[in-house]
């Protein structure tokens, strides 16, 4: 394994931030870290960068200590980072240089990204003048002036308009493309879904899922069921058969155990009511994450 998070734990005096941790990944996998508020995915990353210490346990790249020293690491933090009142283009280069880069090739990089992302206008303006998607912008490429190895992507698209927000995922999916390691924090259920082959979630500072996307899906207890049709008796026979479902005007929604026979099923509701669509679903990550960390699935 390429990245390695072996036994992590951290407290806050008797408070367990970080219970025991244990992740790997491959050299080019995306892993997206979830959990609630609080549930330890910061105090995770700042291990990681050694911004805190850890009270133990290991994380290891390629078998030597994960560090500045052994790997290049990009990071775009979740509560952004630039200083208000310097330039843009200078602000870049001195984050390039910070991670060793040389003054003409990070300003070589910086005016690429610049105009890669349609932002080359404002290299001479102060930070603090530009819009926050456009400080997003800049935060981005501080991230990854220096081409790094491992990148961890905090919330990376909050707060962005949808052109933007798909700007900056089309930089995410040329990294993912380009064989980057990557760890992805984020609320947003349905972008981890789209760039994410492995997830881990965390509660309350323990791992309690830890897998390939696909693997989640197919192990989890329920699949649903949508089914189409005018025949409005269909509610009061699910409610009589006790059917845990949601309505939506002529669209049902049921939960349906994996051990039931599907097929079987289906060709009972065909005889019964006449049906204009049925469809088999696998729960979605926002369904999976709410029953795992202690909400109600709403179907
Ligand atoms: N410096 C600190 N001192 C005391 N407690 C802390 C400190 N940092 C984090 N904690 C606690 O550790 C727990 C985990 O916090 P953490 O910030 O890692 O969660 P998170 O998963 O990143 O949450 P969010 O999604 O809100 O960012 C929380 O209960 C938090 O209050």
């Amino acid at each position: 394994m390429t990245f390695q998070i072996k036994n992590l734990n951290k407290s806050f005096g008797s408070k367990i931030a970080v219970n025991n941790i244990s992740i790997e990944l491959k050299e080019g996998q995306i892993l997206g870290m979830l959990g609630r508020n609080g549930a330890g995915k910061t105090t995770t990353i700042r291990m990681m960068l050694e911004l805190i210490p850890k009270d133990g346990g290991q994380i290891l790249w390629k078998g030597r200590p994960f560090s500045k020293k052994n790997v290049k690491i990009g990071y775009l933090p979740e509560e952004r980072g630039l200083y208000a009142k310097m330039n843009v283009l200078d602000q870049i280069i001195y984050f390039g240089m910070l991670e060793g880069m040389d003054r003409k090739e990070a300003k070589k990089e910086a005016l690429k990204w610049l105009e890669k992302l349609e932002i080359s206008y404002a290299a001479k303006k102060r930070t603090e003048q530009l819009s926050k998607g456009n400080q997003q912008k800049v935060q981005l490429i501080t991230a990854i002036i220096h081409d790094p190895e491992f990148i961890i992507l905090d919330e990376p698209f909050s707060g962005l308009d949808p052109v933007n927000a798909d700007m900056l995922k089309s930089v995410v999916k040329e990294l993912i493309a380009r064989k980057k390691t990557i760890i992805f924090c984020s609320h947003q259920m349905d972008q981890v879904e789209s760039f994410c082959s492995q997830i881990c979630i965390l509660k309350d500072g323990n791992l309690i899922v830890s897998d390939e996307l696909a693997n989640v899906k197919s192990s989890y207890d329920y699949r649903y069921l949508e089914l189409e049709t005018a025949a409005t008796h269909l509610k009061d026979y699910l409610e009589h058969k006790k059917y845990d479902f949601t309505q939506d005007n002529n669209r049902y929604k049921l939960r349906i155990p994996r051990s039931e026979k599907i097929y079987q099923l289906i060709s009972e509701f065909g005889e019964k009511f006449e049906l204009h669509g049925v469809s088999l679903k696998e729960p979605s990550l926002h369904e999976i994450f709410i029953e795992r960390t202690g909400g109600e699935v709403i179907a």
